[in-house]
């Protein structure tokens, strides 16, 4: 006899044989019928009675219909606890394995409740054991099986839920089942959808698909119990199979306690979608995109979601997803700071009133260093109890192709330091500023965007990791990007590519969206008549909100600190929040006027506290995971960094690993500096 074959999804292959002699039950009633017959004849003769020749074959001809009969019904009755025997006692070793196995409760003829009994030298304990017993079961009788074990009476019972059909093994490419009422494309499509339901969840998989028309809506499918549904990457599996190899586009509902799921035709998913004119502007939200609902998706600005950081390559809808958010801010009266290093993205926001659109490396840098000096300013008066943290503006504060400022803004680090040797540390002082922005200026109300091409490790460890907790990310992914974005490696590989659509973090995980479509006159031949009016109508909309603020703040900038930036303007003033005197803009050739505070000054300054090398003083939000530092006197190096506060009072953890392999963990101020090394 072959040996059982359990694969994963518990499918048996080759089936077990039935066991020993299973002759047909009409041939022992034939033979029965004809010893009778012969029996007959030979009395017959004896006797001379020819009548009693036709009573015997009466009697044979009765003998061998009810044998036939009774025999076929009998054979059927015990198959299963004679196969499940056959095909446990291997597995459980009985002494003898006669009484091993007893049926009950039959539906469609098969057994709906199964006692085993084993010995006691099986190890009930042994979980991988227990599931071979379950799914030779559940393979056997062709269901799915509830085994419920009792250790003190060396027994297991199984309640089995029985499907017709529910043990056929289909190959893909056989003839689909058929109903009457089907049409030809209903009689593919619940093929097709058998067979795909097969391929990944096992042939013992129940599928029954609902149809509205022609068009396949839903798929229920009841699967023999396993482990394997509650992991993601097969639930995945599951669900891109079903995406690719069926019409439409699918969603997944899991009922592990059932063992069923179900896959349900998402309804089209909204593309070109306009900004909303009519949507009600909500305190601190900022809608962005709808739905696969049409419901109306939108950012909070608070400490939950600080700061926002959107990737997506060239072309995939970064500077649209942007547009809706300045639009909004600007709806709410949120001034806005738009730093765009490649210049040409913002055109039609340069005039705004409310919003500054900075392009130029060195003014961003500016911009930096005076929207840091507002932050501390802020920071300070909330710490001397003089304001809250309500009584400040919101500020959204853009920075655009991150990488492609942090390219620049390097070689004007490196030009300043070839000119002026007194000059030290690794980056230009406005990126210590940054950093320590990243983390502090959600107290500050102060929200940031970053805008990025792909996921870059700068922005997804460490502290940025923990603060950039909006997310959007246009375009599919790579399962890179996608580990990076989402800590797994499915979620937006999939996207259609279609310009806007995205994958963004909302409170129910992450979610695919479409990002409303925004375009103004530089987008040139795709600004149509359509975007014309929206774009026309929410201009006149910020400018009466501009208007209404100025009537009612005589003289107030809301962007005042930015201080020069803002002298063109022709409302110049300093904000309410505005508190110290701002460092005049760098000088555009090689900006040698860029003023370090004293603390910059301290961390440029370059500490030796030898044996062990070269190390700096550093801002603790300055560090990132990679990083060598002195904890008592020990270099270790930098694991992990996370933030959070307690009532209030913020800290910083450094996770890290000493030379010999010892981890610990180190809690911070916000304001702590280390020795890093060089
Ligand atoms: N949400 C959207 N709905 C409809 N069309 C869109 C959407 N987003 C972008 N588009 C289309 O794609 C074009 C490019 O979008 P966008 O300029 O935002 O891309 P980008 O990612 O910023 O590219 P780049 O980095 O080259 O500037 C737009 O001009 C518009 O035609």
């Amino acid at each position: 006899m072959p040996n059982t074959v359990l694969t994963q999804e518990g499918i048996v292959a080759p089936p077990t044989p039935t066991p020993g002699p299973d002759r047909s039950p009409v041939v022992g009633a034939v033979m029965y019928a004809a010893g009778i017959a012969a029996i007959g004849y030979g009395t017959a003769a004896f006797l001379h009675r020819p009548a009693i020749l036709t009573y015997a074959v009466a009697a044979a001809a009765a003998v061998a219909v009810i044998g036939s009969v009774g025999g076929a019904w009998h054979r059927k009755h015990t198959r299963p606890v004679r196969d499940l025997t056959v095909a446990l006692a291997p597995v459980l070793r009985p002494e003898t394995p006669t009484g091993m196995v007893r049926a009950s409760r039959r539906r469609h003829g098969v057994p709906t409740k199964i006692v085993i009994r084993y010995p006691a030298t099986w190890d009930e304990r042994d979980t991988k054991a227990r599931d071979t017993v379950r799914q030779i079961v559940a393979t056997r009788l062709g269901g799915t099986v509830v085994a419920t074990w009792q250790p003190p009476k060396r027994r297991v019972v199984c309640r089995i839920e029985v499907t017709p059909g529910s043990s056929d093994i289909i190959d893909r490419g056989a003839t689909p089942e058929t109903t009457s009422d089907d049409s030809a494309e209903q009689t593919r499509l619940r093929g097709r959808a058998t067979s795909v339901v097969h391929s990944i969840m096992g042939a013992t998989a129940t599928v029954t698909p609902t149809f509205d028309g022609d068009t396949l809506t839903r798929v229920d499918v009841a699967y023999a119990t396993t482990t394997r549904d509650l992991s993601r990457q097969f639930r995945n599996r599951a669900l891109m199979q079903l995406d690719s190899k069926l019409p439409g586009e699918w969603r997944d509902v899991w009922q592990f306690e059932k063992d069923r799921v179900y896959f349900e035709l998402r309804p089209p998913f909204p593309s070109n979608v306009r900004f909303p004119l009519m949507h009600k502007m909500k305190k601190s939200e900022l809608p962005y995109a709808v739905a696969e609902d049409h419901s109306i998706v939108s950012w909070k600005l608070g400490s939950k979601d600080p700061h926002c950081l959107v990737i997506g390559p060239t072309g995939s809808g970064k500077t649209v997803f942007i547009r809706n958010l300045v639009v909004a801010a600007r709806l709410l009266g949120i001034p806005v700071v738009l730093c765009d290093p490649k210049m040409t993205e913002y055109l039609d926001f340069e005039d705004m009133d409310g919003v500054q659109v900075v392009c130029d490396p060195h003014e961003i840098a500016y911009a930096i260093t005076a929207a840091h000096n507002e932050m501390m300013g802020r920071y300070d008066l909330i710490k001397r109890r003089v304001a809250k943290k309500d009584s400040f503006s919101q500020i959204l504060f853009i920075l655009d192709e991150f990488f492609i400022f942090k390219e620049q803004i390097d070689e004007i680090w490196a030009e300043m330091k070839s000119q002026d040797k007194t000059l030290k540390g690794r980056e230009h002082p406005c990126m210590s500023k940054w950093k320590r922005m990243v983390v502090l200026a959600r107290t500050a109300r102060i929200h940031m965007i970053v805008g990025i091409q792909r996921p870059d490790a700068a922005f997804l460890t460490g502290l940025a990791r923990d603060s950039f907790r909006k997310r959007v990310s246009l375009d599919r992914a790579t399962p890179e990007a996608a580990r990076m974005m989402w800590g797994d490696s499915y979620t937006g590989t999939d996207l259609p590519s279609i310009q806007g659509r995205a994958i963004t973090s909302t409170a129910d995980g992450a979610q695919e969206v479409q990002v409303l479509r925004l375009l103004t006159p530089s987008d040139d031949s795709d600004y149509d008549g359509e975007d014309k009016a929206t774009w026309e109508t929410l201009v006149d909309r910020m400018q009466v909100q501009s208007e209404a603020y100025a009537k009612a703040h005589p003289g107030v900038d809301l962007l005042g600190f930015l201080g020069s930036l803002r002298s063109d303007r022709p409302s110049r003033g300093t904000g309410p929040a505005v508190l110290e005197q701002l460092a005049p803009p760098v000088e555009p050739a090689g900006g040698e006027d860029v003023e370090l505070s004293e603390r910059d000054q301290d961390h440029q300054s370059t500490a030796d506290p030898a044996p062990h090398g070269s190390y700096e003083s550093v801002g603790v939000y300055e560090l990132e995971p990679g990083s060598t530092v002195l904890i008592d006197g020990e270099p270790v190096e930098i694991t992990d960094m996370h933030f959070g506060d307690d009532d209030g009072a913020e800290w910083v953890e450094v996770d890290y690993v000493t030379s010999d392999g010892t981890e610990g963990t180190e809690r911070l101020g916000l304001d702590d500096v280390l020795d890093a090394r060089v």
